[in-house]
């Protein structure tokens, strides 16, 4: 019995220092779990009885040595900024035409939003036009006053009929040959190239005649020369009312899917969206980069931020507070009548007062919570229903239905009442991360298993993948990294805890040179924005940051992020390694690795789930499959991405494509 127990200590210990844990550790945290197990358990101490338990003995024994990353702290905060960012001038990213040319004329768009403020945006036409209906024509077509930030020419448009022909053939090309329809399901031929965001083509009348009302509002209203790969099909199920599923890589443009049809439609469409700042980013571009009046709810919303909203959704005040307070505002009626009013009867006074007015918002952006069991909430989208006010609903991050997938919210899971509870009005479902199975489970529970589901390739062939062996001196080797590889070049800096990313933006400063902001949820919220803005300005190149540096991320010039620690998964680092080369131009993904980060994955996923063992030991798994990915000496990188997501893919697609990863090159 000793010996066999002695070669179970022997491979306990192997089991912690394969999960990267030192021996040190292991070998005291070993002991100490034999004593709990006492002389009459002994039998039991073998790698298969308590392996998972040592392992979270371990994670527990080592978690204080790191300040990990609280990402509820930048949920409850984000939305306090909210108002301050639409007062603020236009990021950078806002691109209003220069006035360069005093001989044109301008069409001043009219806003359709009282709300934000914004700056005036031109349509310009060539002054010596003919078509002076067009403004009206156009305008007339979308149903809306137009946006846009695209310049016409009419000049252009006779002397580069062959450059509009092309861009149409371009355009229809691109479409026909990944539309194929199958049944219920569309799938992109693997082959499709993406129209690049770079071509330069102007518009002229006639090609504008030529359009359809979808391509019209893409280029007026957000400005894009063309689709990229099934964002028309995308939009035209939506405004045909189909439920629909897109599966769309990140970066892929999913976000113009529901926002096209929204612009086009009667009433508002209500987008679930798990993140604060995600929704923060989308409010923004979309009121003042394309005008588009958008607004959101979310529980953390004070009054004053809520009563904006609703006045959006013009809505009677009164409404406003009973949604509000409901018990509060029964108690002032009471007793400013002198009667109790039974709140049924109340409740539907109410209602119907308050929904006398359309809405002039086409976006409500709204996180799951505000929807899962809030009986008011639905008793608001029964009354925009009634009026025929509702458009439909979106569910971006589809990927949080699932309790499979990595980022599970349980909130999302409720959202299958909204089928159930208005069968007719359209649900569109988006995610850039979703497993075969998950994508079952989310159609399932969102109970529209007969959607039409289209999906491109989840391949991004302007990414290089990388991996790198640390060195003993990680920080330097990050620092000689940035200034050999990415000199000048904008890009990210992935950490797992506060403090490392703090110390590597540090020491980029101070060592190298190399102008950094750090990002994570201990900063403010007003830091955090700044440290953003900082970033997307191109006042500093580089950001430091946690994985609260996320979703709703949309520079375009991101030209690498490299992981300084391994992410948590496969799912993970698809997403943010996804927040490079969003304009389609080339860029790197790094990850740096060493075997010692992977047991601070496993302490960081402990403290995420204290007490949740099971999906302790799901995360595990996931985190298994991401060391997996970074020990890789042969395989395909790409390959192994694209695979763990089901699609299957042929690595010569990687060792001949035009950004190959380090071991395609190799071979
Ligand atoms: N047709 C288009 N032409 C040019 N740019 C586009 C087009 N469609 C989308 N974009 C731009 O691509 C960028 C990424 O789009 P979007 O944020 O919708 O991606 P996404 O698919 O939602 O990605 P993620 O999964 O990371 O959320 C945005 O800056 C958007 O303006
Ligand atoms: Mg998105």
């Amino acid at each position: 019995m000793g010996r066999d127990l002695d070669a179970e200590k022997l491979r306990l210990i192997t089991l912690a220092l394969d999960f990267g844990f030192d021996e040190d550790s292991s070998k005291k945290c070993l002991d100490r779990l034999i004593d709990l197990y006492g002389e009459d358990g002994k039998d039991f101490v073998t790698v298969e009885h308590c392996g998972d338990d040592y392992l979270t003995e371990l994670a527990e024994f080592m978690q204080d040595s790191e300040d990990w990353d609280d990402l509820q702290a930048v949920e409850t905060e984000a939305c306090g900024v909210l108002s301050e960012m639409l007062e603020t001038e236009v990021d950078a990213r806002d691109y209003v035409p220069e006035e360069d040319n005093a001989t044109r004329d301008y069409i001043d768009v009219i806003e359709d939003s009282p709300e934000p403020k914004k700056k005036k945006q031109l349509l310009r036409v060539d002054s010596s036009s003919e078509d002076e209906d067009l403004d009206f024509e156009i305008s007339t077509r979308l149903g809306c006053k137009a946006n846009p930030s695209i310049s016409l020419d009419k000049k252009s448009s006779h002397n580069n009929t062959g450059s509009s022909a092309n861009r149409s053939s371009t355009s229809t090309t691109c479409r026909s040959s990944i539309f194929k329809d199958s049944g219920s399901s569309i799938s992109s031929l693997k082959n499709c190239p993406r129209v690049s965001d770079q071509d330069q083509v102007t518009l002229g009348y006639e090609d504008l005649r030529a359009l359809d009302d979808i391509e019209l509002a893409n280029v007026v209203i957000f400005g894009n020369k063309s689709f990229r790969p099934l964002q028309h099909q995308a939009c035209k199920a939506s405004l045909e009312k189909r439920d629909c599923f897109i599966l769309m890589p990140t970066g892929g443009g999913k976000s113009l899917c529901y926002q096209l049809p929204a612009t086009l439609q009667t009433g508002v469409t209500i987008v679930v969206s798990p993140l604060l700042s995600l929704i923060q980013d989308q409010i923004v571009t979309l009121n003042l980069k394309y005008g588009i009046p958008a607004t959101f709810l979310n529980s953390q919303q004070t009054s004053t931020q809520a009563a904006a909203v609703f006045r959006e959704l013009r809505q009677a005040l009164l409404f406003l507070f009973y949604f509000l307070y409901p018990c509060d505002f029964l108690a002032v009626v009471s007793s400013f009548l002198k009667i109790t009013l039974p709140a049924g009867i109340l409740h539907s006074i109410i209602l119907t007062f308050s929904m006398s007015n359309k809405p002039s918002c086409k976006l409500l952006y709204v996180t799951p919570e505000r929807i899962a069991g809030n009986a008011s909430f639905l008793d608001i989208l029964r009354c925009l229903r009634q009026k025929g006010q509702l458009a439909g609903f979106v569910v971006d991050e589809a990927h949080c239905v699932s309790q499979w997938g990595y980022d599970f919210r349980p909130d999302y899971r409720a959202l299958g009442c909204l089928k159930q509870n208005f069968p007719d009005v359209p649900v569109m479902a988006l995610t850039a991360t979703a497993t075969k199975s998950v994508r079952k489970d989310i159609l399932n529970a969102l109970r529209i298993p007969y959607a039409l589901v289209l999906e491109t390739s989840f391949d991004r062939p302007n990414l290089k993948y990388e991996v790198i062996v640390k060195t003993k001196d990680p920080l330097k080797q990050v620092g000689q990294l940035l200034e050999d590889r990415f000199h000048n070049m904008s890009g990210i800096v992935y950490c797992l805890s506060k403090n490392e990313c703090e110390d590597v933006s540090k020491y980029l400063n101070e060592k190298c040179k190399i102008k950094t902001v750090y990002y994570h949820a201990g900063l403010t919220a007003r830091q955090r924005m700044e440290a953003q803005k900082k970033w997307h300005t191109g006042q500093v190149r580089v950001v430091c940051a946690t994985i609260a540096f996320g979703m709703g991320i949309d520079k375009p010039d991101v030209r690498f992020v490299v992981h300084n620690t391994m992410s948590k998964s496969i799912e993970s680092y698809y997403q943010e390694s996804g927040r490079a080369g969003r304009d389609c131009q080339p860029a790197v993904c790094i990850a740096l690795y060493q075997k010692k980060d992977f047991s601070r994955v496993v302490c960081m996923l402990r403290n995420g789930q204290r007490g949740k063992s099971e999906s302790f030991k799901a995360s595990m798994d996931q985190a298994q499959k991401m060391k997996f990915y970074c020990e890789l000496k042969t395989e395909c990188r790409r390959q192994t991405l694209l695979e763990h997501f089901g699609e299957s893919f042929d690595r010569n697609r990687c060792q001949n494509g035009p950004n190959p990863c380090d071991t395609c090159i190799k071979e």
